[in-house]
C-alpha cells in the first residue's frame, strides 16, 4: 500500500477578505502561516515523512509547503513548483468579493460559479493585464495551455494529467510525496481519483491547512481518505470555505 498528503495552503489575504482568488498571487495571513505549520505539526505526531514535495507556482501554496517542511526538518528534500497545480483560474472574478458577488448576481449564481462542475467563470479579456500570457513565470508555458477562466471540469484535466504522468510513477517507485496546493485543485484530483458525483464534488469543501491522507493500493487507485486532526475543528473549518459569500448568516 502506498499513501500520499495533500494539503490545501493555509488562510491568505484574499481569503481573509473574502475575495476570488484563482491565480493571483497572494501570500498566507498570520494564522494561515500558523495553521501551515500546524498542518506540519499534525503530520509529524502522525509519525508520517516525505521524499519529495510539490507545490503550485503560487506562493501561498510554496510557502505552506515551506513551513510544512520545515516543521519537519525536511527543507532539504527535492521540491518541485508545477503550473499545473495552480488553484482552478477564476477568470474575471479574480479580485472580487464573494459577499458583493452574491449580493450583485444571488447566492445561488454565486454557488454555481463556486461549485459546480461544468459552468465557467465569466473569462478574462485576452488584453486584461491578469492574462497570464503577460506573466514572466508562465513564459515557458504554451500560450494556448494558458486559461483565461477554467470550470472545476477544466482543472480536472489538466490536474489529472498531472497527477497521473508526474505523480504516480514517483509513487511507484515508493516516493513518499507531500502536495501543497488548493481548494479547487484538491477537489479536482479528488473528482479524478474516485470520479465522485456531482452533488458530492458540490459539497465538498476542503478546510486550509489540514493534511488530507490518501491511502492507495498497489495500482495507486485510492483506497480511503481521512484529514488529520480533531473532526469537529476540521467541520468547522470546511463550513467556513462553505458558507464564504452568504448575504445573510
Ligand atoms: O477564490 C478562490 O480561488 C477559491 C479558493 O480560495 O475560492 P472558492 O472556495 O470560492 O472556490
Amino acid at each position: 500500500m502506498y499513501h500520499v498528503i495533500l494539503v490545501r495552503h493555509g488562510e491568505s489575504e484574499y481569503n481573509r477578505r473574502n475575495l476570488f482568488t484563482g491565480w493571483t498571487d497572494v501570500s498566507l495571513t498570520e494564522r494561515g502561516i500558523h495553521e501551515a505549520r500546524e498542518a506540519g505539526h499534525l503530520i509529524r505526531e502522525a509519525g508520517y515523512t516525505f521524499d519529495m514535495a510539490f507545490s503550485s507556482v503560487l506562493k501561498r501554496s510554496i510557502q505552506t509547503m515551506h513551513y510544512i517542511l520545515d516543521e519537519l526538518d525536511l527543507l532539504w528534500i527535492p521540491e518541485q513548483k508545477a503550473w499545473k497545480l495552480n488553484e482552478r483560474h477564476y477568470g474575471a472574478l479574480q479580485g472580487l468579493s464573494k459577499t458583493e458577488t452574491a449580493e450583485k448576481y444571488g447566492e445561488e449564481q454565486l454557488h454555481l460559479w463556486r461549485r459546480s462542475l461544468t459552468v465557467k467563470p465569466p473569462l478574462l479579456q485576452t488584453d486584461d493585464p491578469r492574462n497570464p500570457q503577460f506573466e514572466e513565470r508562465y513564459k515557458n508555458i504554451n500560450p494556448q495551455d494558458l486559461p483565461l477562466g477554467e470550470s472545476l471540469q477544466d482543472t480536472v484535466y489538466r490536474v489529472g494529467d498531472f497527477w497521473h504522468h508526474r505523480i504516480v510513477p514517483l509513487i511507484r517507485k515508493k516516493e513518499r510525496i507531500l502536495i501543497s496546493a488548493h481548494g479547487n485543485t484538491l477537489r479536482a484530483l479528488i473528482k479524478y481519483m474516485e470520479d465522485i458525483d456531482e452533488k458530492s464534488l458540490t459539497e465538498l469543501n476542503i478546510p486550509t491547512g489540514i493534511p488530507l491522507v490518501y491511502e492507495l493500493d498497489d495500482q495507486v487507485r485510492p483506497i480511503r481518505r481521512f484529514y488529520l486532526g480533531e473532526p469537529e475543528h476540521i467541520e468547522r473549518k470546511s463550513a467556513e470555505v462553505a458558507n464564504q459569500g452568504n448575504v445573510t448568516e
